[in-house]
């Protein structure tokens, strides 16, 4: 079984159809609210409309994995047992970023071919024509294409010596792999919406002509088993907890958009601190990873350190926004400069001093 995601004001309509105890409403509800890779809303909600209804083997695989911890290769071997293509799909991700790039290759030509096209427009579900992707051939699918074009690409990933980073900052090259990142923008795109910033004076969330960019955040809830995957992965290679982290944010810059310069961590001064700081202290390290190189400009620049860097698809680089003394780094100043030609995807992750609801919801408490 392929699992849909809905947008929320679906997802409400048929909530409220359930609440009011139509029998249906209340099948499809458990359903959605327990599918994978979106979970619209946390399991706990689903399991209020569960009676009688078998949850897809995902939503078990999901909820262990966050809370239980397996060890990798006891992922992949459940993900497989599932005999559902999308599971099947997040293990050969996995796979692929790996290295082990043949085995990804063959689960990747084993799915059914139906499975991606349907996929896609499960994904795309209320913001797309049905009829644009079931009307693709299986051929057509970028995961599909992908697999052809990218077979050269080096892995697992190696740390740069990159001479010329400054203080505070690493480069980790082909941290995933070009699936990994086709993946991502694939089940992001349908989800993007006008990328908010923080008011400092009320601590809320709006949107801003600081960011004029488009955006798609894994809440906890939203995150499927190869986000959770890749949250832990970013935690080994910065040397911090996953429980510290911020969702996993995806970045979307159209021609001429741009984020402005701006710093990650909060200033303590300004009256919506104290609110911002409650859940995990500051924003004391950034990670990001390049998911595509076909734009020009867009590169990340930090004009205090004079230093501009654009990354080749799948790099990662991380850098610290905090000082020795734990104060917000002046130095950390940086914008996502406005991309000329082409569109930039880039995945942005946020970690924090201390643990957050988030990051424990996911990878249990500390
Ligand atoms: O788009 C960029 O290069 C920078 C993104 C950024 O500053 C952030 O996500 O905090
Ligand atoms: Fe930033």
């Amino acid at each position: 079984m392929i699992n849909a995601p809905v947008p929320p004001h679906i997802l409400n309509q048929i909530l409220a159809k359930a609440d009011a105890g139509d029998s249906t409403a209340r099948h499809q509800a458990a359903l959605l609210l327990s599918c994978a890779p979106f979970v619209a809303a946390d399991l706990k909600a689903a399991a209020r409309y569960q009676h009688g209804v078998a949850l897809p083997p995902a939503v078990t695989i999901k909820t262990a994995y966050a809370l239980e911890h397996w060890p990798e290769a006891q992922l992949i071997e459940r993900l497989l047992a599932t005999h559902n293509a999308e599971m099947q799909l997040l293990a050969a991700l996995i796979l692929d970023c790996r290295g082990q790039r043949q085995q990804a290759l063959e689960l990747m030509q084993g799915l059914d071919p139906q499975a991606l096209p349907l996929l896609g427009y499960l994904l795309s579900y209320g913001t797309d024509n049905p009829a644009t992707w079931l009307a693709k051939s299986p051929a057509q699918h970028p995961l599909v294409q992908l697999r052809q074009q990218e077979l050269n690409a080096p892995y697992p990933a190696v740390t740069a010596s990159h001479t010329e980073l400054p203080a505070g900052m690493a480069l980790m090259e082909s941290f995933i792999s070009p699936m990994a990142c086709a993946y991502l923008k694939w089940i992001c795109a349908p989800w993007l919406a006008p990328a908010q910033t923080v008011d400092p004076k009320t601590g809320k969330s709006l949107t801003h002509q600081i960011r004029t960019n488009a955006s798609m955040t894994f809440s906890s809830g939203l995150a499927c088993p190869f986000v959770i995957w890749l949250e832990r992965q970013i935690a080994a290679a910065v040397g911090l907890p996953a429980q510290c982290q911020e969702g996993t944010g995806v970045l979307h810059y159209q021609p001429g958009q741009a984020f402005r310069p701006h710093f990650d961590a909060f200033d303590p001064s300004q009256g919506g601190a104290q609110h911002l700081l409650a859940d995990g202290g500051q924003r004391a390290t950034t990670v990001l990873i390049y998911l595509n190189e076909d734009f020009t400009g867009g590169e990340t620049d930090f004009p205090r350190l004079n230093f501009r860097f654009r990354g080749k698809m799948g790099d990662l680089l991380t850098f610290s926004n905090l000082d020795a003394e734990g104060q917000r780094d002046e130095l950390s100043l940086h914008q996502g400069l406005s991309t000329g030609a082409g569109v930039k995807w880039l995945l942005s992750k946020w970690i924090r001093q201390k643990p957050t609801d988030h990051g424990q919801r996911l990878h249990g408490s500390v």
